[in-house]
């Protein structure tokens, strides 16, 4: 049951205890109404007997029984609310904890908006569900078979009457499960499209309005939110059929059983007092059903919800063990990658960046630099082949422990919203605001933050909105000199950078370059024409390795592309 639990909900071993204790409330406050009807009951019956005396010892035993109704209220208030909150704010901790550890390789293959509203909505969803539908459903679900058994016991044809049209009203919601769900999750399926699409149009807003494209993009998002409307109407009649329906049948046991009972009176099968039990019954039983066929469609609705959580739960994360490196010669050997099946972007491909050189990648846009660059950091990790750090692969080497050895710096540079000085410090956390602004200095960051309000204390905005491209370049080039790691991947570093500011940064990075192991792509050829050694990269394989000279002879590849490197030196607008 605890492992059915655990799985069909997600739940962490602590939330199914949680849910136990929280069933176990429910089920104490539906039998919490019982103590009074007996009361009653008897009451009728000493009534019934002629003996009208005082009533106060009923009257006592009705204020124990509603004082404890009330306890157990608020045990069932508290237990579920507890239980509930504490069990969803865990499970937004295990979600944020299982992305930060999931490979890169996960969220090229998930949409980010859809990946954001399973965290939001449908832990939101899922906590409500919990808060209001499932504890509460089960544990009717339990009071109902125990009652059930003691109503047919005590008068088998009057308890029919109480159950058949109850266990009628809750069959025909279990029978029209699949179109409901089906239906609803057409819907929710198009507002995840939609806040998607809004997401789009805010991103690209200034493409959007630069092309002319506001009103395409609005027709679109119209046709999308009528679809949704459509939707919602067709999700809601497939819904809102059986549930009045069902609704409706849990209120006939009152009316079949006073008719069944009245006759069954008439000719004395039973008594007035059994009657009367029955009918009470009836109408505590109608009453309940009533709010859990609506709670039973909202659990119908968590499958989809919960099988999202699962999946992200559940993905492999990458493995590996801490190590501590002391060689970083860093070795290809016949690896193969593809971001998605079928269409393979690396193929057995194999070179050496020795330590103390700088070893560059080159070819033609798409040939797979940058996914090379992303494999030997282990930002993927490569389907077949190995990456050798110092002749351990790296797959046996924990993330956490790699990242320590390697500084990358990429051609699109991630900033977040919070001052120059934190975004730089990000490379090593405990290094001194001298040591910051040091590395800031070598990577040519100073000129530009002195000339900001609060200099290094200034708040760039998301992901540094509030600076330029080469701005933006140099702050990624002062962490990797903060880091100082023994590993430098640089890929396109001068993209966005005026000649001015390469000059400047040129001291920084033959700072932050020296006796590392440097993997380098420019399409600039000229400024890696005397590296240590070139990987001519062609379709995902390489062609050649080599000096430049050496290549100049041997790879068409490398010769045709300074044969066009020197025609775009003399391109004109
Ligand atoms: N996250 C991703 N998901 C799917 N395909 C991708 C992803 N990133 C890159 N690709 C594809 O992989 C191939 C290699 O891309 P990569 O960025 O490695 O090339 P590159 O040689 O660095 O190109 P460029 O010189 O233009 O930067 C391309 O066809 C690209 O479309």
């Amino acid at each position: 049951m605890k492992t059915y639990l655990k799985r069909a909900f997600q739940l962490s071993d602590s939330g199914v205890k949680g849910l136990a204790k929280s069933i176990w409330s429910f089920f104490l406050y539906y039998v919490s109404f019982v103590p009074p009807m007996i009361c009653v009951f008897l009451f009728a019956d000493r009534l019934l007997n002629g003996n009208t005396g005082k009533p106060v010892v009923y009257l006592l035993f009705m204020l124990a029984a509603t004082l404890v109704m009330y306890l157990v209220i608020n045990y069932n208030y508290k237990t579920t609310y507890d239980e509930t909150y504490q069990e969803s704010a865990n499970l937004r901790i295990d979600l944020a904890e299982q992305l930060s550890k999931l490979p890169l390789s996960y969220f090229s293959k998930h949409n980010l908006s859809d990946l954001a509203q399973t965290i939001m909505a449908d832990v939101a969803s899922i906590e409500h569900a919990f808060a209001n539908a499932v504890a509460n459903s089960i544990g009717f679900a339990i009071y109902f078979l125990v009652i059930s058994v003691a109503l047919l016991i005590m008068n088998w044809k009057l308890g029919l009457c109480v159950l058949l049209p109850v266990l009628t009203s809750a069959s025909v919601l279990f029978l029209t499960k699949k179109l409901q769900v089906r239906d609803v999750n057409k819907h929710y399926d198009k507002l995840r499209d939609i806040s998607e699409s809004f997401q789009n149009a805010i991103e690209l807003n200034q493409e959007i309005k630069s092309y002319g494209l506001k009103e395409k993009v609005e027709a679109q998002m119209d046709q999308q939110l009528d679809e949704s409307e459509n939707l919602q109407w067709k999700a809601q009649i497939t819904q809102t059929i059986p549930v009045t329906i069902g609704q409706t049948l849990s209120i006939l046991p009152i009316g079949i059983t006073a008719t069944v009972g009245l006759s069954m009176l008439a000719s004395g099968q039973v008594s007035i007092l059994i009657l009367l039990g029955y009918i009470i019954m009836a109408a505590k039983l109608s009453g309940a059903m009533g709010g859990v066929l609506l709670y039973l469609t909202e659990i119908f609705y968590l499958d989809a919800r919960i099988a999202r959580i699962g999946e992200i739960k559940n993905h492999e994360l990458q493995g590996g063990e801490k190590a501590v490196l002391s060689d970083f010669n860093v070795e290809i050997k016949d690896v193969c990658f593809s971001y998605q099946k079928d269409t393979q972007v690396i193929r057995h491909a194999s070179f050496t960046a020795e330590q103390g050189q700088i070893t560059a990648l080159v070819g033609p846009s798409g040939c797979g630099k940058t996914t090379m660059l992303k494999l030997i950091s282990r930002l993927y990790d490569a389907d077949s082949g190995t990456v050798q750090i110092g002749g351990t692969d790296i797959r046996e080497i924990h993330t956490d422990s790699l990242f320590k050895y390697v500084s990358i710096v990429f051609q699109e540079v991630i900033l977040f919203n919070t001052s120059i000085m934190e975004n730089i410090r990000l490379g090593r956390l405990d290094a001194s605001d001298e040591e910051v602004i040091r590395a800031a200095k070598l990577a040519g960051c100073n000129e530009f933050v002195s000339r900001l309000p609060d200099t290094y204390q200034t708040i760039i905005g998301e992901n540094g909105a509030k600076l330029s491209g080469g701005e933006r370049q140099r702050l990624s080039i002062a962490r990797a000199i903060l880091k100082d790691a023994p590993i430098i991947i640089l890929d396109e570093i001068a993209a966005s950078l005026d000649v001015e500011t390469e000059v400047q940064i040129q001291t920084g990075l033959n700072h932050l370059i020296q006796g590392k192991t440097v993997i380098v792509i420019s399409h600039r050829l000229m400024s890696i024409e005397n590296a240590d050694k070139i990987v001519v990269m062609k379709a995902g394989t390489v062609e050649a390795c080599g000096k430049h000279a050496h290549l100049l002879k041997q790879s068409p590849t490398y010769r045709k592309m300074i044969e066009k490197s020197n025609l775009a030196e003399k391109f004109n607008y």
